[in-house]
C-alpha cells in the first residue's frame, strides 16, 4: 500500500535484529551525508535490549560499521528520577546499550536529563528542550528539531514516548518537550518529546514483539484513530517502519512487508 507506515514481521528476534541494524545504519548514514553527525532519540521499556542485540555484534564489512562516535543519542522520553534509579530509561540503555560498547571505540554523546530539575517536571522537559535548541541550532532556524532516526516502543495501551491514549499532551503544538504528572504507567512524573516533534523525524521505527502486544496491534493497523502509536503513524506515513515479531502480528489484517532497505 502506498504511502503507508511499513509493518515488516520477523519470525525471530535475531532476524529482526540483523534487519533494524542495517536500517539504523542507513539513517546513522544518511544523518552523517547530511551534517555529519547521527542524531537519534530512543526509548526505554523493551526497545534498548533489542537495539543492543542489533548493534552490539562486530561488523561483517565496512558498510554493515556502526559509528558511535558519530552518535549523538538524545531520550524520546524520561522519567523524573536519578539517572542510577532502576526506573530511568537512561539507566536501562546505559545497562543494556552504552556499557557494551567495546572500550576500543569513542563512545557516542548522550544526552541525559539535568537531574538538578527533578522535582519541578516544567522545568526538566524546558531544560531538556532547551538542550535541543542549541544541539540543533546550527541545522534549521529550529521551529522543530528534525531527528535523523526517533526510535519508539509501543506500549500495550498503544503509548509511546510518554504520550498516552487520550491524554491533553497529545494535543500540544508548540512545546518540543513536554512534562506529565500523571502517567498512567509508572513511575507518574516524566517528560517526553511531543508529537509534532516525533512526526517531524526523518525517520521513525517502532520495535514491538511477543505476543503480548498482539491485541493493541490490531488495534493500532485496524481501527486505533487517536491511539498514540497510530498518531505517529497517521504523521509519518512512509517514514515510518514497524519491526515487530510474527507473535506480536498474528491475526493483524494490514499488509506485511518483506523487509527491504
Ligand atoms: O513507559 C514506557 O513505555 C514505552 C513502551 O515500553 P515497552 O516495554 O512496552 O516497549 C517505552 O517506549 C517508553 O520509553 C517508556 O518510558
Amino acid at each position: 500500500m502506498a504511502h503507508q507506515a511499513n509493518l515488516y514481521p520477523f519470525p525471530s528476534i535475531s532476524s529482526l535484529a540483523l534487519a533494524l541494524r542495517a536500517y539504523v545504519i542507513q539513517c546513522q548514514e544518511a544523518g552523517i551525508a547530511r551534517h555529519d553527525v547521527f542524531k537519534v532519540a530512543v526509548s526505554g521499556g523493551s526497545l534498548p535490549k533489542t537495539l543492543a542485540a542489533a548493534l552490539l555484534s562486530p561488523p561483517s564489512s565496512e558498510a554493515d560499521t556502526v559509528k558511535w562516535e558519530k552518535w549523538e543519542i538524545f531520550f524520546a522520553d524520561e522519567r523524573a528520577v536519578p539517572l542510577d534509579h532502576e526506573d530511568s530509561n537512561y539507566a536501562l540503555l546505559k545497562a543494556e546499550l552504552l556499557d557494551k560498547i567495546p572500550s576500543n571505540v569513542t563512545p557516542p554523546t548522550v544526552n541525559p536529563i539535568d537531574t538538578q530539575y527533578l522535582d519541578d517536571t516544567q522545568e526538566l522537559a524546558d531544560q531538556y528542550e532547551q538542550m535541543l535548541v542549541k544541539s540543533f541550532a546550527s541545522r534549521d532556524s529550529v521551529k522543530l528539531p528534525i531527528f535523523d532516526l526517533v526510535l519508539l516502543g509501543c506500549g500495550p495501551d498503544g503509548h509511546t514516548c510518554s504520550l498516552f491514549p487520550g491524554h491533553e499532551l497529545l494535543r500540544e503544538t508548540s512545546a518540543w518537550v513536554a512534562p506529565i504528572e500523571d502517567s498512567p504507567k509508572p513511575p507518574p512524573r516524566r517528560i517526553t518529546l511531543t508529537l509534532p516533534v516525533v512526526t517531524h523525524a526523518v525517520r521513525v521505527a517502532f520495535v514491538a514483539t511477543g505476543g503480548g502486544k498482539k491485541d493493541i496491534m490490531k488495534q493500532i493497523f485496524e481501527e486505533g484513530e487517536g491511539l498514540p502509536c497510530a498518531l505517529v503513524n497517521e504523521g509519518t506515513r512512509e517514514r515510518c517502519s514497524w519491526f515487530v515479531d510474527n507473535a506480536a502480528v498474528e491475526g493483524v489484517s494490514y499488509p506485511k512487508r518483506p523487509f527491504s532497505l
